[in-house]
């Protein structure tokens, strides 16, 4: 089986970093559906509100989900639940308790408070678990999770990943790991395409969008999130 190639929509980016990040649920169909034409295989992305602020209320991820399935029938698609989007747990959970006929699947960032917490309220709502490990410490504490996940997402993000190079930092969370699961290896940022054609000669999968990088491989200029994909899947 061909290793994964996801695309990330939107992550926390605004239209300030890039004109054609997606936003609103109409935005984030084509886009997904321009990412699928370029060879992506499931998507991720954060919903936003009608300010465009990240957003976990149901009234504002629904919108979004259906979106995406009614333009790619097909497409596996996940959110993110990362905790900057609303910090405070009680009320974070709260919000992920309405999620009804919700993605399918969402990223859990392992290092955040809670994060078992929130695995399980996902899957007791049918939806599957992305464990995004982005340090050595999460990915041990990781360990003890006995639940099951769709995948795991080996992170690379400068400023939070211990590592001088995003190669370090990726392979550091590696070396934690079991052999045999499914893994998403990438960067952000500076790291996001050096960390991709590292992940991409050891066959791992991987994700490019404008939540991980705002230009092409060499600083080029990009018109949208198909293009991104499209510079991974033309060098597979
Ligand atoms: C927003 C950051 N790009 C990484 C992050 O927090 C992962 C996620 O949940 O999507």
């Amino acid at each position: 089986m061909d290793a994964i190639l996801k695309c990330c929509l939107n992550g926390d980016r605004s239209r300030a970093d890039h004109p054609a990040v997606p936003l609103t649920p109409a935005e984030l169909a084509q886009s997904a559906y321009d990412a699928v034409v370029a060879g992506a295989v499931a998507v991720h992305f954060h919903p936003r509100d009608s300010e465009g602020r990240e957003s976990l209320r149901w009234a504002d991820v629904e919108p979004a989900v259906t979106a995406v399935r009614e333009r790619c029938p097909e497409l596996p698609l996940g959110v993110s639940t990362r905790e900057e989007i609303e910090p405070d747990l009680p009320t974070r959970l709260a919000l992920l308790g309405e999620w009804d006929a919700g993605p399918d699947f969402a990223s859990v960032n392992w290092h955040e408070d809670g994060a078992e917490q929130i695995a399980r309220l996902l899957l007791e709502r049918g939806i599957g678990i992305e464990a995004g490990l982005f340090t050595p410490d999460a990915a041990r504490k990781f360990l003890n999770w006995r639940g099951p996940v769709v995948r795991l997402l080996v992170e690379a993000i400068p400023g939070v990943s211990p590592g001088t190079d995003g190669i370090a930092a990726a392979q550091a969370v590696l070396d934690v790991l079991p052999t045999g699961v499914e893994l998403v290896v990438h960067g952000e940022g500076e790291w996001a395409w050096p960390v991709l054609e590292w992940a991409r000669r050891l066959g791992y999968g991987l994700r490019a969008g404008f939540e991980d990088m705002l230009t092409g491989p060499d600083g080029e200029r990009v018109t949208d999130n198909g293009q991104l994909v499209g510079y991974v899947r033309r060098n597979r």
